[in-house]
């Protein structure tokens, strides 16, 4: 069978973009594995899988899918490229979407100026619900690592994250440090590692070990993670600008319960096809 897809890429956080509603595809762990092989496939950080909307008042069903295979519960640079396909495919009519995803219902709305801003819902601190391994709830918590004794904020965004605090980003440890957490037996299904370098309290410079996927240049989630942690640490005050690798995002929070919005672009690279 010939798979039509979107290349597609947030800040340089790449996607193959893949819309099931008009092409008979049923996305699986290994598929999503051969198709983003960066030698024997098309290649990408994670897949993206527009599906038909399962429940009502929504407008469709976004599945991720890591390089790994792994398939998970939220990706923020992905969200902004979501928007951006299914309305340059026509897909709808409207440039504000509700969006139906393993971990919530999540809100993208597409600006004149092509930027994107999502309400990626209410970050989640109770451990259990991250999920980590822990008998406290403190904001900074201790998290034994390669013998190092880290201190690491634990939140999700959906999706989890540890994130910590880093002198530099350009010198932090993540190719060392980023898989040992990645796989950290008090994350037990594994995590995101987020290192956060404080410019001022509305400006970060960020760098992310990204759950089944390595570093990538960019992290959406991870962003809003990197923010949500340092409100709660009171080094950040909302908005603020994220400098990641592939670019900027601004991430705005109210405080707890509230929603994170991120804003930031989503372009469309090329288009393909590929046998499957
Ligand atoms: N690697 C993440 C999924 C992709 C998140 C990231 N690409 C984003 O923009 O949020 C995880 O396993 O939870």
């Amino acid at each position: 069978m010939k798979l039509l897809f979107t290349k597609m890429q947030g800040l340089g956080n790449d996607f193959v973009v893949i819309d099931a509603i008009n092409q008979p595809v049923e996305m699986t762990p290994a598929l999503a594995q051969k198709l983003g092989d960066r030698r024997f496939g098309v290649g990408c950080d994670q897949l993206l899988i527009v599906e038909r909307a399962q429940q009502p008042g929504v407008d469709f069903r976004y599945r991720i899918f890591n390089g790994d295979g792994s398939e998970v519960e939220q990706c923020g640079n992905g969200a902004r490229c979501f928007v951006r396909f299914v309305v340059d495919k026509q897909l709808t009519h409207k440039t504000a979407i509700r969006v139906e995803t393993k971990s919530g219902i999540i809100e993208p709305r597409l600006a004149d100026d092509g930027l994107v801003t999502v309400d990626m819902g209410v970050p989640i601190f109770e451990p259990a619900r991250i999920p980590f391994s822990s008998e406290s709830d403190a904001v900074v918590q201790p998290l034994e690592v390669n013998g190092e004794r880290l201190a690491i904020t634990a939140v999700s965004m959906g999706n989890p994250h540890a994130v910590q605090v880093v002198g530099n980003v350009d010198s932090a440890p993540v190719e060392t440090l980023g898989p040992a957490i990645e796989h950290h037996p008090r994350f037990p299904a594994r995590v995101n590692a987020g290192f956060m370098q404080v410019v001022d309290e509305h400006s970060i410079r960020l760098r992310v070990f990204e759950r089944g996927a390595g570093e990538t240049l960019a992290c959406g989630t991870g962003a809003c993670a990197a923010v949500v942690a340092g409100i709660q640490r009171q080094l950040l005050a909302s908005p603020v600008r994220v400098a990641t690798c592939g670019g900027e995002l601004s991430i705005a929070w109210g405080g707890p319960g509230s929603p994170v919005l991120m804003t930031g672009p989503a372009v469309s690279v090329f288009e393909g096809s590929i046998e499957i």
